[in-house]
């Protein structure tokens, strides 16, 4: 079988996360690079694949995907087996509980990240300087968020329940990127969050994106 294309290089976020699940489930894939210097991912090739001119984008013989979370739902359901289910599928309560986290991650979690790591680590590369206010709003609502999951993770091992899923390899692109900032201080407070991330960080298929991450990050 061809590998799958997965468009768009694994230094961003959202590609990162694609590339956690393939490597996860051991599936084949090709990191199609989109150049962005030359506004690649706004061109009429890259926009057939993404109309919306962004990565990732994911190919897989005639079916052509965006939007990182449905894409990594489609490669956890495609190559899930009874040893890897990271989407609980067949279990509607525990599959329900994946998609309430998942959606803290997408709607709560990440803005709040991104906004930091836009703002500290975008926003000069532009030319622009970082928005001291922006951030310490968006600090404010990661621990907002951050104190929900410390909660949660006193009573369950991972966000979704007493069980690995898409959720937590969910959280790991942008947590990344968080660690290696001033900001990431603001964990400290959190232990069994800190807890859990370190195991995240432990997985071996985390291990492997973070190391395509790194020999992209420009
Ligand atoms: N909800 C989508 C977000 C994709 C996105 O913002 N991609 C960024 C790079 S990764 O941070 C991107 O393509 N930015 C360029 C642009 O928006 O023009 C997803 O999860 O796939």
């Amino acid at each position: 079988m061809a590998p799958v294309k997965v468009f768009g290089s694994a230094a961003f976020t959202n590609v990162a996360r694609v590339l956690v699940c393939l490597e996860e489930v051991g599936a084949e894939y090709e990191i199609v690079d989109v150049d962005f210097h030359a506004r690649e991912h706004k061109g009429p090739d890259h926009l057939a694949r993404n109309p919306f001119g962004q990565v990732p984008a994911f190919q897989d013989g005639d079916l052509t995907l965006f939007q990182s979370r449905a894409i990594s739902r489609y490669v956890l359901r495609k190559h899930r087996t009874d040893e890897v289910n990271l989407l609980r599928e067949g279990d509607p309560r525990e599959s329900a509980l994946v998609d309430v986290w998942l959606d803290v991650e997408a709607l709560s979690f990440d803005p709040a990240m991104h906004s930091v790591f836009y703002q500290h680590r975008v926003a000069p590369v532009l030319g622009g300087t970082p928005d001291e206010k922006i951030i310490g709003e968006s600090v404010e609502k990661l621990r907002k968020v951050l104190d929900v999951y410390e909660a949660r993770l006193s009573k369950h091992r991972y966000l979704a329940g007493d069980f690995p899923s898409l959720v937590d390899l969910s959280h790991f692109p942008e947590t990344h990127y968080f660690m290696g900032m001033p900001y990431a201080a603001v964990f400290d407070a959190y232990p069994r969050v800190r807890a859990w991330l370190e195991e995240l960080f432990d997985r071996p298929a985390v291990k492997k994106v973070i190391s395509l991450m790194a020999k992209d990050f420009n």
